[in-house]
């Protein structure tokens, strides 16, 4: 996703109708008159960047120019924006207002009442703020995008691609006949980690692992076949894959948080997002060659497959979308359900107990049915648990479709808001022992539990269509790796701020036989 669901850029609505290329061209345009525009555009934007924080929300001191963006430079590292967002809510207070160098304020909001106001708005069209520079990057590239794509759409344009694109995703029918094509895809995963194992259980780079597990089960249902990615030696492909989407996800964030030079000029980072993307369409584009012309002839009527065939044979789609919107799945899914595994099963090594509560739950081995997950209460518990305290979207972004009262702040519509699901998981407020691993709370219910606050793959109609399938497919691996091992970790997991959170790389842990 880019996910998207994070912070994104407020020039949203002069980028929207403004379909120019992207960058500037300096060689035609005399200095003096560059640099007088560039002084009237600059004061014009500090006076806003100062004047515009809604009246009496607290936060950081915006500066001229630089809005209260300088404080990504300076006080706080960008890749840990997680921690920084913590810290402004213990400093500011629950609701306070950033404001972006254009001037526009951002009010992040971790307050309880007002957090499932945001989140229960019943919009019909819900506008989530588009990353920038994917909008940029795709407008320039008519040839190959008839537009920004599902996540990063808005209104009537994302109601059609949304309609057409997901039905087959998110239908109960589709992920029950996957089922057994994810069965052998987490076999041959738990094969792969068995062939990675030191003497004592200790698997180095798992999160590299997982990655190739995302690839390969996100390929597989887009796709409709296997691609090899678990293989022993990963072929370079992937591997380039796997890159691309990790730089990808970096330079949306650097995008946002850094300065944002690369609307003015082709830099480095505007180069490497390019570079990334391109890198994804072109083996995302040879695995579709690849998977249509094994489709052809066999007329196998599965689930999965039709998920592929239908976007490609709908006829309300333009085949630029359908081959953006197969690309935006495999981007979306790789890294999201990677993280989350490594989360998952960081967090359990901490309880050893619900370990075993699990494996007495499972089946001891062999194929795994849906009935089978149903039987594990605890296999939920622990995904939901995990959900709850390390979501790798620890928050998401709307605009206000109406005026808002937030803890006593009368908020216009068209706001920016960032809703701190995360960041509010673990008030104490909000959950028991809120800071504390306790799979339990999802089986008997310990007060307060404020559960519409677990919100990992967001909200209302905008919500992430991959849930479903990444539900099916963590329980499914949870349980298969607990069926074998317990799973070990000494120490705390380094995390980071990817515009997603992620596991610092490489993560070793221990598979140990029971
Ligand atoms: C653990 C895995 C995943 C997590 C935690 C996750 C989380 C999210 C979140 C939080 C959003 C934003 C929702 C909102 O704004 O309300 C989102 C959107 C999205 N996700 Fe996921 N996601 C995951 C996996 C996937 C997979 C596997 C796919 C595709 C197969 C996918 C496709 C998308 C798309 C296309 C959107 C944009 C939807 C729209 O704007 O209409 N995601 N996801």
């Amino acid at each position: 996703m880019n996910m998207l669901p994070l912070a994104n850029s407020c020039n949203i609505f002069v980028a929207q109708q403004n379909s120019a290329p992207p960058l500037v061209d300096w060689s035609g345009l005399p200095t003096l008159v560059l640099l007088v525009a560039a002084v009237v555009a600059a004061t014009a934007v500090a006076v806003r960047a100062v004047e515009t924080r809604p009246k009496g929300l607290p936060g950081p001191p915006a500066l001229p120019l630089l809005g209260t963006r300088w404080l990504f430079w300076s006080r706080y590292k960008m890749n840990k924006l997680h921690e920084a967002y913590a810290d402004m809510l213990r400093r500011y207070g629950p609701v306070f207002a950033e404001c972006t160098p254009g001037g526009v304020a951002v009010v992040s909001i971790a307050d309880r009442t007002a957090l499932e106001a945001v989140l229960r708005t019943p919009a019909k069209r819900p506008y989530r703020p588009p990353t920038e520079i994917v909008q940029v990057y795709r407008r320039s590239r008519p040839d190959r995008y008839a537009s920004t794509g599902l996540v990063n759409e808005q209104g009537e344009k994302w109601h059609h691609l949304r309609r057409h694109l997901t039905a087959e995703l998110t239908s109960p029918h589709t992920m029950h006949s996957f089922l057994p094509l994810l069965n052998s895809t987490s076999d041959d995963f738990l094969a792969l980690l068995q062939a990675c194992r030191a003497p004592d259980g200790t698997v180095l780079g798992f999160d590299q692992l997982t990655n190739r597990m995302g690839l390969e089960s996100v390929c597989g249902l887009m796709l409709g076949t296997r691609l090899g990615f678990l293989e022993r030696c990963m072929s370079g492909r992937a591997a380039t894959l796997a890159a691309a989407v990790k730089a990808h996800f970096r330079a949306q964030r650097d995008s946002y948080y850094g300065a944002p030079l690369w609307k003015f000029a082709p830099t480095t980072l505007y180069r490497t997002f390019v570079r990334s993307e391109e890198t994804i369409h072109t083996i995302v584009s040879e695995l579709m060659e690849e998977a249509k012309s094994r489709t052809k002839g066999s007329a196998q009527d599965d689930g999965m497959q039709e998920i592929f065939l239908r976007i490609l044979e709908n006829p309300a789609l333009d085949m630029r979308d359908k081959k953006a919107a197969v690309i935006d799945f495999i981007t979306a899914g790789i890294e999201t359900l990677a993280n989350s595994l490594v989360f998952l099963l960081y967090l359990l090594s901490g309880r050893p107990d619900w370990q075993e509560r699990i494996r007495s739950e499972v089946p001891c081995s062999g194929e795994l049915h849906a009935k089978d997950i149903a039987a594990a209460p605890s296999v939920r518990a622990a995904a939901m648990e995990a959900f709850r305290l390390l979501p790798t979207a620890p928050f998401l972004a709307r605009l206000l479709e109406a005026p808002m009262n937030v803890a006593g702040h009368k908020l216009p519509a068209g706001t920016f808001v960032l809703a701190h699901t995360g960041a509010a998981c673990r008030h104490e407020e909000n959950f028991w022992r809120a800071d504390e691993y306790l799979p339990e709370r999802w089986v008997t219910v310990r007060s307060p539990h404020a559960a519409a606050l677990v919100a990992p793959f967001g909200r209302g109609r905008r919500m992430c269509p991959g849930k479903r399938f990444v539900e099916s497919e963590l329980y499914l691996l949870l349980a298969k790796i607990m069926q074998r091992w317990r799973v070990e970790y000494d120490g705390e997991l380094d995390i980071q701020f990817d515009f997603l959170l992620s596991p610092k790389s490489p993560v070793s842990l221990r598979l140990v036989e029971w």
